[in-house]
């Protein structure tokens, strides 16, 4: 889920509560006019209106879902219309207006208090008017039960949104720490976790970014450490991975932050320079040879070539950004750069020795 998600679940639950707020106006007007307390057949204005505009709304809002219909308002307008209504019946009541009039007050909460369970604002601007409705009308023999049903509701109902608020902000703290750790998670299932650069998955992903915006003047340069089995066989596994972590370092130093840097398989590595003529990739691939060579970690087994670790390269150019040729390329002149004798640098087609 992302904010946007967020934000389009909120935006459901308005509509879901203006719809709902809506249909309750439609049915109570038209049971006001269908079967009126006390047989009181009077289709007062305010109801006629109420009904009307709860029919059209809905319509007209589902032809225009981008245009929202302020709820404050409506619930306001609502308000003062059934309010209106109250006092024209109250009036033609007169002998029973009392318990007409909590009647009407108790009906017009329960209308609110469905649909706006979440909203005080919209409760209050909804019941208030019928609230002081009933209260002008009636204060001085049942003010204190007015009140009382009236405040009880509205209680209740901001109880329930500040409930409501504090689950919506854990649910969206909870939400928001979710995607971050599926973010890192992700992140981190692109790294290679012994040296910290990116695996084959990570690397793929970086090319598909890289290569959909320019591939032009790239090279991959395959890299790999010079009789690192016989490395392993006598300093062991442990010191072999630690070789493998300062070489890895050397390497990320060697390059531009722009350049990407993998470890390919084992001890074999893959870079790519990007933006970059040829020149300067065999004199990145020299300063890579040269760093790694200057981190004098000691192997006396590296045969015929040096008593510390050393690396060979291979670098091909990249075309129509085709990966996997340049990476063949490159792999054959990284064979042939071994082939010279190890701790070496070839370009593809070219038996250029550093
Ligand atoms: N310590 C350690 N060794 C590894 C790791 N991955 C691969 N290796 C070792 O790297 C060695 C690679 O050896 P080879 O492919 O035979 O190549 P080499 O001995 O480097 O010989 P050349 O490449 O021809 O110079 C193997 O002994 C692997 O076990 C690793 O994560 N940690």
């Amino acid at each position: 889920m992302t904010s946007q998600t967020w934000q389009s679940l909120c935006d459901k639950r308005y509509r879901l509560s203006l719809r709902l707020f809506l249909l309750l106006n439609a049915i109570s007007a038209l049971f006001s006019m269908a079967l009126p307390l006390y047989n009181l057949r009077t289709f007062t204005p305010p109801v006629c209106i109420i009904f009307v505009l709860s029919v059209i709304l809905p319509a007209w809002h589902k032809f225009h879902p981008k245009t929202k219909i302020n709820i404050s308002f409506i619930s306001l307008l609502f308000g003062c219309l059934w309010a209106w209504h109250v006092v024209i019946r109250a009036r033609l009541l007169s002998d029973n207006a009392s318990t007409y009039l909590l009647i009407a007050l108790l009906s017009v909460l329960f209308l609110g208090a469905i649909a706006f369970s979440n909203n005080i604002v919209a409760f209050l601007l909804h019941s208030f008017p019928v609230f002081a409705a009933c209260l002008w009308f009636d204060g001085a023999e049942n003010g204190i039960r007015l009140i009382f049903t009236f405040a009880l509701p509205v209680i209740g109902i901001a109880i329930q949104q500040a409930i409501q608020r504090r689950n919506d902000n854990f649910a969206r703290a909870l939400m928001q720490r979710l995607m971050q750790e599926s973010k890192t998670l992700n992140d981190l299932s692109m790294l290679d976790p012994l040296t910290g650069l990116y695996n084959r998955r990570g690397l793929q992903h970086k090319l598909n970014n890289l290569l959909a915006l320019d591939d032009s003047s790239c090279f991959v340069l395959l890299l790999d450490i010079d009789h690192f089995k016989a490395y392993n066989d006598h300093y062991g596994h442990m010191m072999g991975d630690q070789a493998l972590i300062r070489v890895s370092a050397a390497l990320r130093d060697a390059v531009r932050s722009r350049d990407i840097v993998a470890r390919f398989g084992g001890e074999e590595f893959m870079i790519l320079l990007n933006n970059m003529d040829l020149e300067h990739a065999r004199q990145t691939a020299e300063r890579i040879r040269q760093k790694v060579y200057d981190l004098d970690i000691p192997h006396m087994f590296n045969e015929s070539v040096a008593t510390n670790v050393t690396v060979s390269i291979g670098i091909a150019p990249l075309q129509d950004s085709d990966i996997d040729a340049a990476l063949s390329l490159a792999d054959k002149a990284l064979y042939e750069a071994k082939h010279l004798g190890r701790n070496n640098i070839l370009v593809s087609g070219d038996l250029q020795v550093a």
